[in-house]
């Protein structure tokens, strides 16, 4: 019996699962990294540590399985998608660390591009807002600030990649330098209609085309992990953005079918098919993925404070003793009682894109216990997808038919029937969760025949537990319309420029 090995690189972690030929997992291995804060606003990871952490992982991931390479049949990648690594040709080291997708010290940057009247032309080009969230000004920022690291870059010595092409690149011991096109399309430089490096938008940014990774679909083998690894020579034959894993890992393979993804923050992403949808809506247009030649894009919206609300009553407010622990206070009572919490901790994302905007509970009388807060925060998570999924069904004019869910909230089962409640659709938890790491692993099955098509895979797919709607819609109305005004009081908060 052979296996495919996924190596799921996320935000905090690094992860390596085996799964079978009937996608079920065989065995995981899983280690948390350091997260650098040099300054606030600023967030780096070490790409040396996150390379050790993978492979660290992926060996555990083997061992736990009884497994030894030769088993493999293929590696998949997935990966934090944005968090940009700048690197030494020659050397392999990186001149400077991974600056993160959440860090902020572009925004300045960025706010330049905006006033120089570059939104239209970047949305039209990338289907990205300008945001010092996306990889062209992380690139910038290093080639300007590192000390001759734009000299060399332009001498063809550098190379830029995102995750994923720095593990390839390590994998391949300096062999393969490449991304996919999910992970270009979340550079800011990408053209994701040509499906190529965007010529006027490297100019704008100042950034030389030699750094750059070659642009290779999301299912193909890509090269072969290099022996002196001492882990076989296994084909690297798929990578994705974590997000867009997710997508494909949740089947959502034909244009309507949607996931959302509960983690930290929320990642809402429907296929709109072979075309990129303009979003009217400020959300993301980007590639879903690209296989046997035929481009799949989607619409995302994101929002940054998804199950962190419930960190934050743990470790801030300490109302509970363990995330999970939510869910029973939630319950402990009938309802909100009429307190709104909005968790613009870090501003608001898609689709209000409101920087000056700050948490906000209101609400609350001399009868509020915790049991309503905690109610008021898993509602809060709930009402954020919502208002995506209503900016969803405004671009993309597709009825949905259910919301298929993961992550670590989507263990709610509050949450998920709020969740139902509110959109008046079924909410659908498949019985494997761990969903980016399976479409990373299909896309790799697919390119070496290890899967013979998509619709194979469809059959892997199942349902663990259907939520359905059961509140009237004028109530639903009334509960929307609540968390609108609440959302309202938490917008441009705090003054501009703090
Ligand atoms: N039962 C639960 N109810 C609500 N939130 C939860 C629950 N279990 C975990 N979480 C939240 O889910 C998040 C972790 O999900 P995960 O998918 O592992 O996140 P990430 O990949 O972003 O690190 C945390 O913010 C945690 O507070
Ligand atoms: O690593 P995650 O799961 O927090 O996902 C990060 C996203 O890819 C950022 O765009």
């Amino acid at each position: 019996m052979r296996y495919i090995l996924s190596l799921d690189q996320g935000t905090t972690s690094s992860r390596a699962i085996v799964f079978d030929h009937e996608g079920a997992i065989l065995s995981v291995g899983q280690m948390e990294f350091q997260q650098i804060f040099p300054k606030p606003g600023w967030v780096e990871h070490d790409p040396g540590e996150i390379w050790a952490t993978q492979v660290a992982v992926a060996t555990e991931a083997l061992a736990r399985g009884g497994l030894r390479p030769r088993d493999l049949a293929a590696i998949g990648i997935t990966n934090q998608r944005e968090t940009t690594v700048v690197w030494d040709r020659e050397t392999g080291d990186p001149v400077y660390n991974a600056i993160v997708w959440q860090d902020r010290r572009t925004a300045d940057y960025c706010e330049r591009l905006k006033r120089d009247g570059h939104e239209d032309f970047i949305r039209d080009r990338t289907g990205l807002v300008i945001d010092a969230y996306f990889s062209g000004s992380k690139v910038a920022w290093i080639l300007d600030n590192v000390p001759g690291a734009r000299t060399r870059a332009e001498a063809g010595k550098l190379a830029f990649g995102t995750i994923d092409s720095w593990l390839v690149w390590k994998l391949t011991s300096g062999a393969t330098h490449i991304t996919d096109v999910s992970n270009a399309s979340r550079t800011m430089l990408f053209n994701i209609h040509r499906l190529a490096w965007d010529e006027d938008l490297l100019k704008l940014l100042n950034v030389p085309a030699s750094m750059l990774p070659d642009v290779r679909q999301s299912s193909e083998v890509y090269g072969r992990v290099s022996t002196t690894l001492g882990v076989g020579d296994v084909p690297i034959a798929g990578i994705a953005g974590d997000q867009q894993a997710a997508l494909f890992g949740q089947m959502c393979v034909s244009p309507g079918l949607t996931k959302n993804t509960y983690g930290t923050g929320c990642f809402l992403l429907q296929n709109t098919g072979e075309r990129p949808v303009a979003s009217h809506n400020r959300l993301l247009s980007t590639v879903a993925w690209q296989v046997g030649g035929k481009t799949t894009y989607a619409l995302e919206g994101g929002v940054f404070i998804g199950g962190a609300v419930v960190q934050w009553l743990r470790d801030g407010m300490g109302l509970i003793k363990t995330s999970a622990d939510v869910e029973a206070l939630a319950r402990s009572v009938p309802d909100s009682g009429g307190v709104y919490l909005v968790p613009a901790f870090a501003g608001l994302g898609a689709p209000h894109w409101d920087p000056y905007a700050r948490g906000t509970i209101v609400g609350i009388t001399r009868g509020t216990t915790a049991g309503h807060i905690a109610r008021a925060a898993v509602e809060s998570i709930a009402f954020q997808v919502a208002d995506l999924l209503d900016a969803v069904g405004d671009d993309a004019g597709i009825g949905l038919m259910e919301l298929r869910v993961d992550g670590g909230a989507a263990a709610n089962d509050a949450l998920l029937q709020f969740q139902a409640d509110l959109l008046g659709v079924a909410v659908v938890r498949p019985e494997v969760t761990e969903t980016t790491a399976l479409g990373a692993a299909y896309l790799a099955g697919l390119a070496v025949g290890f899967w013979d098509s998509t619709d194979a895979l469809a059959r892997h797919w199942r349902v663990a537990r259907r939520f359905e709607p059961s509140k009237a819609p004028a109530e639903v109305a009334a509960r929307r319309a609540e968390w609108a005004e609440a959302l309202g009081r938490s917008k441009n908060w705090i003054a501009k420029g703090n």
